[in-house]
């Protein structure tokens, strides 16, 4: 079995040694394919990663070259820019910025479009800075730049392929590693939460729309870079590479490559530019040279695989290399972590949740009607209810997940009125679903961790060049530590999807309890579990009502309730009609009539 570390280190070799051994042709055609590869590991990023499909690459591509091209061919630039001519460093910098700011304001145009809106508007601004491009006259309109100056690198004139070879690679490299470590940090799961976990994440303290403009920016870099290098590799520009056709070919590099894998942005980019060049090679002696028949296959090929196998080709190569590249290697303990600091709990039998009077409609249904309940630190309290009495509408609105029509939900003494669930997570308020929501591709112990995102505060920046190691072992030990507290200890690195129903609400005790709350609130959390887990699992609330926190649960399986809970609160149709001690809710008439139609 050989290590990933073995692998990287015999591709590098090769990348050194092959523009000594290749013919210059051949070099020419792995530029492109790193110049290729490293858009496509933006949209590896934005699509794979986060869930965006992008139609759009291409134009920051664009942006990145023509940026350069401008600056470093005009020979009167305006004064405020004089300091960037005529040097490809300077002009990368201008590029960078111009992208970034332009990444920024389209992202917060876009970025909150949801289902198709987002690829229309992708191509939307797509198709317009391509005709930007050819229209402005200072860039040359369709004839475009030529004459862009070689960029020199510690003195050496990079005036030839092989010599570009090396800095395109050596980018593209660097680009991945940051990418890889990003992913692999507290806001890579952050990240990694956008596609299928949205309302998980956001309920854990996640700003998911700033996760989405991170990716987005990353990924507009990445591109606008690649253009910079083309740019000064052509050494002549014009707005072709940088319109729609393009954006798509890159999507498909993505996705054949495997759209979910930062490697298959490397498979992609290979696969698809050899292809291509194969059959404008072949075709014409097969099928003469009238009609462009290469775009054609290619489009039956796409189709073939992507009908084959949906993750891509990478996922394939993956099975015949033999190595071992699982999470659990990048998880590895560097050593003892600092305990984070832990929010000082309010005292016994102080008043934490307070609803007053909470009316919920939805048009004519009233599915909450003038509710009123309190939990106070110590104790634990039950909403139960006959099947749409209107439990889950009810924690929707204690956690700020919806808004009352009328009434108040208190919190810590503040009201949540205007408070996004995010700023209630921050307050100390937890919750699990009753639709269990987690990352299934993920390993336990990220899914978990996910709930310490609140406990870190380091950024982007520090994750990508791995400068928040000590903070990023801290969460992580406090979710094993989480997890060895429910009793999941022994499946830290198993795939959370692999667990059993039971388990996974178990996970989401963890991940809840990982942000160090006040207030648990979980949704039906013994359903699915086995007598012995529900035993592990009431053992656990009474441990944690023992050290002062408050826990309100939604709760269908009553011998689990009337053992455990301190007070009880009965709903039907909406509203209130009984609340007490478990010993008085069970001879209630009132609860009898709505659980059993009046049975005595
Ligand atoms: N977003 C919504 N729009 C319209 N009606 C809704 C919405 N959410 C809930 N309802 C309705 O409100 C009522 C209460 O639903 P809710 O899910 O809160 O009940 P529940 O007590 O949690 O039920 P269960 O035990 O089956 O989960 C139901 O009639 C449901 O159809």
């Amino acid at each position: 079995m050989l290590k990933p570390r073995a692998i990287l280190t015999l591709f590098i070799l090769i990348l050194l040694l092959s523009p000594l051994l290749l013919p210059t042709y051949q070099i020419t055609l792995l530029n492109y394919i790193g110049l290729y590869a490293l858009v496509v590991l933006g949209l590896v990023l934005l699509t794979g990663v986060g869930g965006m499909t992008s139609f759009g690459q291409a134009a920051f591509v664009g942006l990145g070259a023509y940026a350069s091209a401008y600056l470093t061919t005009t020979e009167q630039l305006p004064d405020w820019l004089a300091w960037a001519g005529h040097s490809p460093w300077l002009a990368l910098l201008v590029g960078i910025a111009l992208t970034a700011v332009v990444a920024l304001i389209l992202g917060a145009l876009t970025l909150r479009l949801s289902g198709h809106y987002l690829p229309l508007g992708t191509i939307a601004w797509g198709i317009s800075l391509y005709y930007l491009f050819g229209t402005v006259e200072q860039l040359g309109g369709h004839t475009g730049v030529s004459n862009l100056p070689v960029i020199s690198l510690f003195g050496i004139a990079l005036d030839k392929g092989e010599k570009m070879f090396y800095l395109i690679w050596a980018v593209l490299l660097l680009a991945i590693v940051i990418t890889q470590n990003l992913l692999n940090s507290r806001e890579g799961r952050a990240i990694r939460a956008l596609k299928g976990g949205q309302l998980m994440a956001e309920a854990m303290g996640v700003n998911t729309f700033r996760s989405k403009l991170v990716i987005f920016l990353i990924s507009a870099l990445f591109a606008a870079v690649s253009g910079w290098l083309y740019a000064h590799t052509q050494r002549f520009i014009n707005p072709t590479p940088f319109g729609l056709s393009m954006g798509i070919d890159y999507l498909f590099m993505a996705l054949i490559g495997g759209v979910a894998s930062v490697w298959g942005a490397l498979v992609g980019a290979g696969v698809l530019t050899m292809l291509k060049q194969w059959l404008q090679d072949l075709l014409p002696h097969l099928l003469g040279s009238d009609g462009q028949y290469e775009t054609i296959i290619f489009g039956l090929l796409i189709i073939a695989v992507m009908h084959r196998s949906p993750g891509g080709l990478w996922p394939i190569l993956m099975r015949f290399i033999p190595v071992k590249l699982k999470s659990r290697q990048l998880l590895q303990e560097d050593g003892p972590a600092v305990r984070l600091d832990q929010r000082r709990p309010p005292r016994q039998g102080d008043l934490i949740l307070e609803a007053q009077q909470v009316t919920r409609r939805f048009g004519g249904l009233i599915a909450n009607n003038n509710m009123s309940l309190q939990v106070h630190a110590g104790e634990i309290v039950a909403l139960i209810g006959p099947n749409g009495a209107g439990k889950s509408t009810m924690f929707n609105q204690l956690s700020a997940v919806d808004t009352p029509t009328s009434g108040e939900v208190r919190f810590l003494g503040q009201s949540l009125k205007g408070k996004s669930s995010r700023e209630v997570a921050a307050m100390g308020m937890s919750r699990t679903f009753q639709h269990v929501k987690l990352l299934p591709g993920m390993t336990v112990l990220e899914n978990v961790a996910i709930g310490a995102h609140l406990r870190g505060e380091r950024g982007v920046l520090s994750a990508a060049l791995r400068l928040e190691r000590a903070e990023e072992q801290s969460l992580l030990q406090e979710a094993r530590y989480q997890l060895q507290r429910v009793g999941l200890g022994d499946y830290l690195y198993e795939e959370a999807g692999s667990l059993a129903l039971g388990q996974q609400r178990i996970l989401e005790i963890a991940r809840a309890l990982c942000a160090d709350p006040c207030l648990l609130l979980l949704d039906e959390p013994a359903a699915g579990l086995r007598f012995k887990e529900k035993q592990a699992l009431a053992e656990l609330l009474q441990k944690l009502r023992g050290e002062g926190m408050a826990i309100l649960l939604v709760e269908h399986d009553m011998d689990f309730v009337m053992g455990l809970v301190d007070r009880i609160v009965v709903m039907e149709f909406g509203e209130k009609i009984a609340e007490g001690l478990p010993q008085d809710i069970q001879t209630n008439p009132a609860v009898l009539e709505a659980y059993l139609g009046g049975a005595e």
